[in-house]
């Protein structure tokens, strides 16, 4: 398929941006981790962040939340400058954030984890909702976090973040250390997701499983962003991104 076909069947590539991210710079204490990173997600999109480890995508989700001591430049959420807010007003907005640790807590039951965060704003999924996309976690409501298998564990964190009304997902590595049948699952959640009009940033070093899923692609290296390519983009020239990951 030619990559305007594929850019036709997107209409999340035509859409206004729904963030903008412009000359983005973040610290660690003094240890300067992004520098002047500038992208767009558009409303709609699925726009992953790929590159190799330490390159600072983590780092780029934790600006956008506010998780970092000290951030520069603008990150505007329709409309409203995300750099001077604190994490809960951020989240009040509409953006939920899935860290790569998952944060299930082992002592609480499927069900107590999922109510754990509160509903910050209308339009989150309702219990019945939640439980018709994840119909895994219907079954397990009364298990304890810890007895969940890894897969079960993600959609978990993913399924929290839908109650609270958020309606920009940041995922990171949803993927990671899961057997290719239940990233497999992963990525089919990912998509309905997609479908229901969610917005997704997603950071992912499994390149196979980030083409299945995504409308564009943002390659860092060195807290720079140094390449934005659509999918189709990608599928014509693998070689491309290929020589930015090293593999
Ligand atoms: N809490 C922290 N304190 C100090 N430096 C950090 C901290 N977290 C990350 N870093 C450093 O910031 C840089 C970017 O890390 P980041 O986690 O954003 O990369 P990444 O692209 O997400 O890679 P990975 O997939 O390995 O997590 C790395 O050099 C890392 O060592």
């Amino acid at each position: 398929m030619s990559s305007v076909a594929v850019e036709k069947a997107s209409p999340a590539l035509n859409a206004a941006p729904m963030l903008k991210i412009d000359n983005l710079s973040a610290w660690y204490a003094e240890s300067k981790v992004l520098h002047g990173m500038s992208f767009d997600v558009r409303e709609g999109e699925l726009l992953t962040l790929i590159g190799r480890n330490g390159a600072g995508k983590t780092t780029t989700l934790r600006s956008i939340m506010g998780i970092v001591q000290k951030r520069t430049g603008s990150i505007n959420f329709n409309g409203t400058e995300l750099v001077g807010k604190r994490t809960f007003q951020i989240a009040r907005l509409g953006i939920g954030y899935c860290p790569e640790e998952r944060a299930i807590f082992s002592s609480l039951s499927v069900q107590e984890n999922l109510f754990l965060p509160p509903v910050l704003r209308e339009g989150g999924m309702t219990d019945e909702q939640l439980y018709a996309t994840f119909p895994n976690l219907k079954a397990r409501a009364n298990s304890q976090g810890t007895k969940l298998s890894g897969g079960e564990q993600q959609m978990l964190a993913i399924a929290r973040i839908l109650r609270t009304g958020s309606r920009l997902l940041l995922l990171d590595e949803p993927s990671e250390g899961l057997a290719p049948v239940v990233v497999k699952e992963i990525g089919e959640t990912i998509q309905r997701l997609k479908a229901q009009g969610f917005t997704i940033v997603l950071v992912e070093q499994n390149l196979r499983f980030a083409r299945l899923v995504a409308d564009r692609h943002v390659v860092v290296e060195n807290g720079r962003v140094v390449d934005i390519l659509t999918n189709a983009e990608l599928e014509a020239d693998m070689g491309r991104v290929k020589s930015y990951l090293g593999v």
